[in-house]
């Protein structure tokens, strides 16, 4: 049974996601492994959200059953108003192409588009025109003007990496799923990365959900949550790293996370 739509905070003011009590039960050969327990989030619009916990604690299939990747074995989830359970297969494609940004250690970039052709094409497959000012600023805060001509294969990790962000943000979609965005990226590049992150949330409004380890980069974020063992155990506002630390510590004492 699909619950009811999730209470609103305004009129026509949804959160940008919505879990309501989402589990996720694997099957592994008679063997059933719970994922995520019961889980209920609302997204805030306009906030930078980050995941985090130990191992195996469930922030992926969060994330993958909030972004429409997976299906949860029973509860809801929404992006603003829609029940992703209610989309048919190709209504979810177009909502994945449209209305949300991945930045995904699998990059999912095109091998033989070029990096400018990689970083528009949500936006031309959607017939829209990139705002030339953002996409400048873009381009240049992730240093890749010397790189737009190339092709990923001819690009690090850490490029592409830059290349997957450059394409989520360019677009403005309604929200954006971040796995680990700066996980193969230098100190330096990766604050560059988390202060763009940060800037379009503050300036243009930007929803975006991070999964990360690093207590560092949670601090980039005005909300983290923290999962253990499939549930929500806990959340800080306005994080720092020393304060996400302490919480850390006191859900994964072996230091696993
Ligand atoms: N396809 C699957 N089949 C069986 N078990 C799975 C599957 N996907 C995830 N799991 C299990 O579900 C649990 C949660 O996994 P998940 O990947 O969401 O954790 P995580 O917090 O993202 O972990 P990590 O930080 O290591 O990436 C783990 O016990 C994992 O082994």
């Amino acid at each position: 049974m699909i619950p009811a739509h999730p209470p609103l905070g305004r009129p026509g003011h949804h959160p940008a996601a919505t879990a309501r009590d989402l589990t996720k039960i694997h099957d592994m050969g008679g063997h059933q492994v719970t994922a995520l327990d019961r889980v209920s989030l609302d997204v805030h619009q306009g906030h930078f959200t980050a995941i985090m916990g130990p191992s195996g604690s469930g922030k992926s299939t969060l994330m993958h059953c909030l972004a429409g990747l997976d299906s949860p074995s029973s509860g809801a989830a929404w992006i603003g108003e829609v029940n992703l359970a209610e989309l048919s297969d190709r209504q979810l494609t177009l909502m994945r192409r449209d209305r949300i940004g991945f930045i995904f250690q699998a990059f999912h970039l095109l091998p033989t588009l070029t990096v400018m052709e990689n970083i528009t094409l949500p936006m031309t497959l959607a017939g829209k025109r990139p705002d030339q000012r953002w996409l400048t600023e873009v381009i240049v805060t992730l240093g890749l003007r010397d790189r737009l001509a190339h092709r990923p294969p001819q690009l690090s990790g850490g490029q592409q990496q830059r290349v997957a962000c450059a394409r989520a943000l360019l677009n403005q979609p309604e929200i954006i799923f971040a796995d680990e965005p700066t996980g193969n990226l230098d100190s330096r590049a990766g604050a560059e990365v988390l202060r763009l992150l940060q800037e379009s949330v503050r300036q243009l409004g930007q929803s975006i959900v991070m999964v990360t380890h690093d207590p560092v980069a949670a601090s980039y974020a005005d909300r983290v949550v923290f999962l253990a063992d499939g549930r929500i155990v806990d959340e800080l506002q306005q994080p720092t790293a020393d304060r996400v630390l302490d919480c850390m510590r006191m859900f994964d004492p072996m230091g696993d996370a």
